[in-house]
């Protein structure tokens, strides 16, 4: 399954330690990721990711556009809602193009580990049929 990894700023420590956690399942994925978050989270696991540009600079984009192609099974976005930075791109591009495809996406940790549970049990199987 291909997997898209996206953090703001005050979150990516917090991706990180997802990472870091999760590395087990995640290392049995392709996973997708805009530039410094794809980069933080190789710093800590021994995952390869596929780094888009950094977000702000495009990445969001390029990771959308595979969206748009059909071609992302999950996607965790890991936003600030209280203080996002200027700079930083917004998520509603994301969700909606998910919303779309009908792609699970998650905003939170919470439901980022619903998710990558649900894809290590297989429930996510079935994107490979309707991808
Ligand atoms: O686009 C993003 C959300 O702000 C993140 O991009 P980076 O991972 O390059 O910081």
């Amino acid at each position: 399954m291909n997997i898209g990894l996206i953090a703001h700023d005050s979150k990516k420590k917090l991706m990180q330690n997802f990472c870091i956690a999760y590395r087990g399942i995640l290392n049995k994925h392709e996973l997708y990721a805009t530039g410094t978050t794809g980069r933080l989270i190789e710093e800590v696991t021994n995952l390869n990711v596929h780094k888009y540009l950094a977000g702000h600079l495009g990445g969001q984009q390029q990771l959308a556009s595979q969206i748009e192609h059909n071609d992302m099974d999950m996607v965790i976005y890991l936003r600030d809602p209280l203080h996002p930075k200027k700079h930083e791109p917004d998520v509603n591009d994301v969700v909606r193009l998910c919303d779309i495809y009908n792609i699970p996406f998650a905003t939170n940790l919470a439901t980022a580990e619903l998710l990558i549970k649900a894809l290590d049990r297989g429930d996510l199987e079935w994107r490979e049929v309707y991808r």
